[in-house]
């Protein structure tokens, strides 16, 4: 890969790297980073109402958010909620006479590391489109198309009648969703001539089907204070990306950054295009963890050269030498729907969702109560410190706790932790006592041999510090952590009878197993418990919504949200890619972002599949 680089170089000093360094001011500006309810409120404007709108005869690509449980045994859909949630926006668009195409991920699957016919057997979406056959009808659904670009999808689009609908097979088959290769966005995008998002669940992910490229996309220019800045900022993600996952924040002056060294695809014919891409400095898409804020303060830190204009070699060389950086100041560039569809909407769905949450969390009534759960620890568990900054009772359950208890010297056992947060988890403890934000964690759990079920061994441990020795461990050692006990659920009903607005995201333990489930029925009971004295209550998330479902104990709950992590990041109250990208003109009193201008990608891009090339 080394020998590479200097012909990589030779490109971008040849390419037309024309533009000259903007000041750190003006890049800021350019961001048209508007606080985020600025962005909640252009979305909730009335022009952007598709019901007003005409498709007669429009390739609609809606995007949705399909990732139901499904019975692994059966292979149906458990819990439909999240369907439903989006099938009025699907008859809505028929009525109209659209041609109407949906896609969806499902689940995590790794293209890099999975075969095809792998990913196919865990996470086609076979049985959601068995679910919308039963819904729509054969003569209006016309079924599930194998790949989501490429051949196979855009004839199975050109065959699409007016007023009939298609399911694309799962988006994430293509490294190049999870990537936001613009590649893989514009494939997409050429399917259709208009873009709705309707998946609330997935608008916190800069993920290529999502913001469909709209402004997707990290492009990497520079590692902070005394590192070099190259005037040409477009090396977009192709070129330079931070691999996923590798940035952690545990602090903003810890940030650190590994590059990926370019595809070999994307080197001379995307560079071009590439290059001329208008820059925008927005908030890195890094699992939430960093407020624009700092973002922001450390592009004002940086020391970013006035010439010459494209730095040096050194500069750019040394990223790939330097494998970690202070502080990278990120740039993202426009790339896809508002590229390359020229109508954007939010859909119905994404609009209640804003409206309701927005309407609730923004200014609630207090006490406001968090409860966080369920085992997206590493994407979840950086929201913390925003909870504890903005809630009065944080009450943690799940794995995620086992970090937090960890981090307090409790003896977890083989319980899945996050060794690299146990450090920001005792300062956001101490933070939450310092503010007096009450912060529960488990005072007892359960344990098992196994996560799969309940067996011989296993059973309810109190946390008591004199337990929480190797020689005495709360969790002994290879045991899991699989639910919260019973005097926590009822510190953490009692701690949630006392708020005014309560909101939840997140299984108190493996809920599925019906012996670990009791902490999140506990909660659920206390959730309904609490509506019914007149709390509003709200609950997120794919596998909470089907935990309260399935208990019977929906009913009185304010509102059930269709996002789990979307709705933290809206509380959160920054980030959220895949509502920014919807919004095409000035979102604030800020200056707004440059038009951007139609460029073709090169379409050898980031193809999809590494896994055997059945959908690249
Ligand atoms: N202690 C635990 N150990 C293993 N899995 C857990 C534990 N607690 C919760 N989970 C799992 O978390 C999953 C839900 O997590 P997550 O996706 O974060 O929630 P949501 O879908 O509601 O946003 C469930 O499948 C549940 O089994
Ligand atoms: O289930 C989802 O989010 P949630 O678990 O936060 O509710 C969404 O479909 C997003 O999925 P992802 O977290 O794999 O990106």
């Amino acid at each position: 890969m080394g020998s590479q680089f200097p012909q990589l170089l030779m490109v971008l000093y040849v390419g037309p790297c024309i533009e000259p360094l903007r000041p750190n001011k003006e890049l800021e500006d350019m961001a048209c980073e508007c606080p985020l309810q600025d962005v909640v409120e252009t979305l909730l404007q009335p022009n952007l109402d598709i019901s007003s709108k005409e498709f007669a005869g429009k390739r609609v690509l809606l995007r949705v958010d399909f990732n139901v449980p499904i019975d692994e045994a059966t292979g149906r859909v458990t819990d439909a909620s999240r369907i439903n949630a989006v099938l009025p926006t699907i008859k809505l668009l028929l009525s109209k006479n659209a041609r109407v195409i949906l896609a969806s991920h499902f689940g995590r699957p790794e293209p890099k590391k999975q075969t095809c016919s792998d990913m196919q057997a865990l996470y086609s979406l076979s049985p959601v489109s068995r679910w919308l056959e039963q819904e729509l009808g054969t003569s209006v659904f016309r079924g599930l198309a194998e790949d989501c670009i490429g051949v196979e999808a855009e004839s199975a689009v050109a065959a699409l009648q007016d007023g009939q609908v298609l399911l694309l097979e799962n988006t994430r088959f293509h490294s190049g969703d999870g990537s936001n290769c613009p590649a893989f966005s514009a494939s997409l995008a050429a399917l259709c001539d208009v873009f709705v998002n309707d998946a609330f669940g997935v608008v916190h992910r800069d993920q290529g089907s999502v913001t469909v490229g709209g402004r997707g996309g990290w492009g990497l220019v520079g590692c902070g204070a005394g590192s070099t800045l190259p005037s040409c900022p477009m090396l977009l993600p192709c070129v330079l990306k931070p691999a996923r996952g590798t940035i952690r924040c545990q602090d903003t002056s810890a940030t650190r950054v590994r590059l990926r060294p370019p595809r070999p695809p994307c080197t001379f014919a995307a560079i071009p295009s590439l290059l001329l891409q208008p820059c925008y400095a927005l908030r890195p898409s890094i699992g939430n963890l960093l407020p624009f804020s700092s973002l922001s303060s450390s592009l004002h830190g940086a020391r970013f050269p006035t010439a010459p204009p494209c730095v040096g070699l050194g500069g750019i060389a040394g990223w790939f030498a330097e494998p970690s950086c202070q502080s990278p100041p990120l740039l993202r560039c426009p790339q896809g729907v508002t590229r390359f569809v020229p109508q954007c909407y939010p859909g119905p769905l994404v609009r209640r969702e804003l409206s309701q949450l927005a309407d609730r969390l923004y200014e609630p009534e207090r006490p406001l109560g968090v409860v966080l759960g369920g085992a997206k620890v590493a994407d979840k568990i950086g929201v913390l410190a925003a909870l504890i900054e903005q809630a009065d009772v944080v009450l943690v359950g799940g794995r995620m706790a086992f970090t937090l208890l960890a981090a307090r010297g409790v003896a977890v056992g083989a319980t899945q932790i996050e060794e690299n947060w146990l450090e920001p988890c005792r300062r956001m403890m101490a933070r939450a006592a310092a503010r007096g934000t009450r912060l529960l964690l488990p005072s007892d759990v359960l344990w098992s041999a196994s996560l799969a079920g309940p067996g011989p061994e296993g059973g309810v441990q109190q946390l008591t510090p004199t337990c929480c020795t190797a020689d005495s461990p709360c969790i002994p050692a290879g045991r899991y952590g699989v639910d919260i006990g019973p005097d926590t659920a009822a510190a953490f009903r009692e701690a949630l009878l006392g708020c005014r607005t309560i909101f939840w995201n997140g299984p108190m333990g493996k809920f599925e197993v019906p012996e670990f489930g009791a902490g999140t029925l506990a909660v659920a009971r206390a959730m309904d418990e609490a509506s019914r004295r007149g709390a509003i209550t709200i609950i997120g998330g794919g596998d909470s919504v089907a935990a309260v479902t399935a208990a019977g104990l929906a009913g009185n709950i304010k509102h059930i949200s269709t996002g789990g992590g979307a709705s933290l990041e809206l509380i959160e109250g920054t980030g959220m890619p895949g509502l920014r990208a919807l919004v095409k003109g000035p979102c604030c009193q800020r200056r707004s972002p440059r038009a951007t201008q139609q460029q073709g990608v090169d379409s050898g891009c980031c193809k999809g599949c590494a896994g055997g090339g059945c959908c690249s």
